[in-house]
């Protein structure tokens, strides 16, 4: 077995604990009132907003069943990324990603300065993707990001496409049922959307002889808006439970999806809801397949809280931040080892 590369091995105070609590209080929230009406309900949908408004606020983290998105198409996308995977090293390497275009395979991915126990295909949901070439926000140039196409599986490309495009349809959907949780009109958020750079990302945990040691992705918040995740039934998916700080385990239920609030919800919302603090556990025996959809704005969209929600009281917490320079100085410091901290929410917190 050997000894583990220390450039995977989590400091003391971050390595997970392999006795697991399970986090049984994580909302699961049936969609069935958006879908199966023929005549629209509203009462329903006015418990249904209630409840993903105190799931945002209780957890930031939750649940959805009878989510609308095609089981035999999220079927056959889990059966491409595993085919993918499974794929000679060399073979996926051609369609690695590079400094220049950030999509495609890559296997050296860092949070927090450790590498994680994963490999992992990214691709954008729109193609091309209009991003700034520098995070300096006083250069307007613009560049495009696009996708890379393996050979294999045959028709991979496509099945990715069809279901961004199901997945996408959630996404918003989702968002809607938030701003009206908010208390804003329900299509509050759509504009940012325009030239969307939402990705989706194929997450491959290989087994790991060091479980207690690595992570499959170390602590982090995720820095879009929105994110949709598919988990296999094997598990590892620990949320920080923001009543105690506890790491909990997010059970995997079968075809569910699991949401969570991201950075940019947490500034529009001028804190009422929290991007929580997740991590992926590895496993000894078993390899875990995971693919969540990234739903993130334009790169020109300015994101601060909603005027709608700030007064006297209430003041802004956040001075306004550009997303497409937020997310390229994230990239460019998650594609290798960084000297300090990557670029926080929190460092554009008003005094
Ligand atoms: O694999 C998982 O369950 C979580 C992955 C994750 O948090 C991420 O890729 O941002
Ligand atoms: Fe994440």
């Amino acid at each position: 077995m050997g000894e583990i590369d220390q450039a995977f091995v989590q400091e003391q105070e971050h390595r997970p604990k392999l006795s697991i609590i399970e986090a049984q209080g994580i909302p699961e929230i049936d969609l069935s009132p958006l879908f199966h009406h023929q005549v629209p309900n509203p009462s329903a949908i006015d418990a249904l907003v209630k409840e993903i408004g105190s799931a945002c606020k209780e957890w930031g983290f939750f649940q959805v069943t009878n989510h609308g998105v095609s089981l035999s198409l999220r079927h056959k996308l889990e059966e491409a990324s595993r085919l993918f995977f499974d794929l000679s090293l060399e073979e996926k390497k051609k369609v690695a990603r590079d400094a220049i275009n950030p999509t495609g395979y890559y296997d050296t991915e860092h949070t927090k300065n450790v590498r994680d126990w994963k490999e992992v295909f990214d691709f954008l949901s729109k193609d091309p993707t209009l991003i700034p070439v520098t995070s300096d926000e006083h250069d307007d140039q613009v560049t495009q990001w696009t996708n890379q196409s393996p050979q294999s599986p045959p028709n991979f490309r496509t099945i990715i496409e069809d279901y961004i495009e199901e997945i996408e349809k959630l996404a918003f959907k989702l968002l809607e049922l938030i701003a009206l949780s908010l208390g804003v009109e329900a299509k509050r958020f759509e504009g940012f959307f325009k030239n969307q750079t939402s990705f989706i990302r194929f997450n491959h945990y290989p087994p790991c002889p060091y479980p207690h040691l690595a992570l499959g992705v170390g602590r982090h918040k995720d820095s879009g808006a929105l994110t949709v995740l598919a988990q296999d039934e094997v598990g590892g998916l620990e949320v920080k439970r923001k009543s105690d700080q506890e790491w909990v385990l997010v059970k995997p239920i079968p075809d569910a999806y699991i949401i969570n609030v991201g950075d940019i919800i947490q500034v529009w919302s001028n804190d009422a809801y929290e991007s929580v603090e997740h991590r992926a556990m590895v496993k000894k025996e078993k390899e875990r397949f995971s693919i969540p959809f990234f739903f993130n704005p334009g790169h020109d969209a300015e994101i601060k809280p909603l005027e709608e929600l700030i007064n006297e009281e209430n003041p802004s917490k956040y001075k306004a931040y550009k997303w497409g320079k937020f997310l390229v100085n994230r990239i460019n410091s998650n594609f290798k080892k960084q000297d300090g901290e990557n670029l926080q929410i929190y460092h554009y917190k008003l005094p």
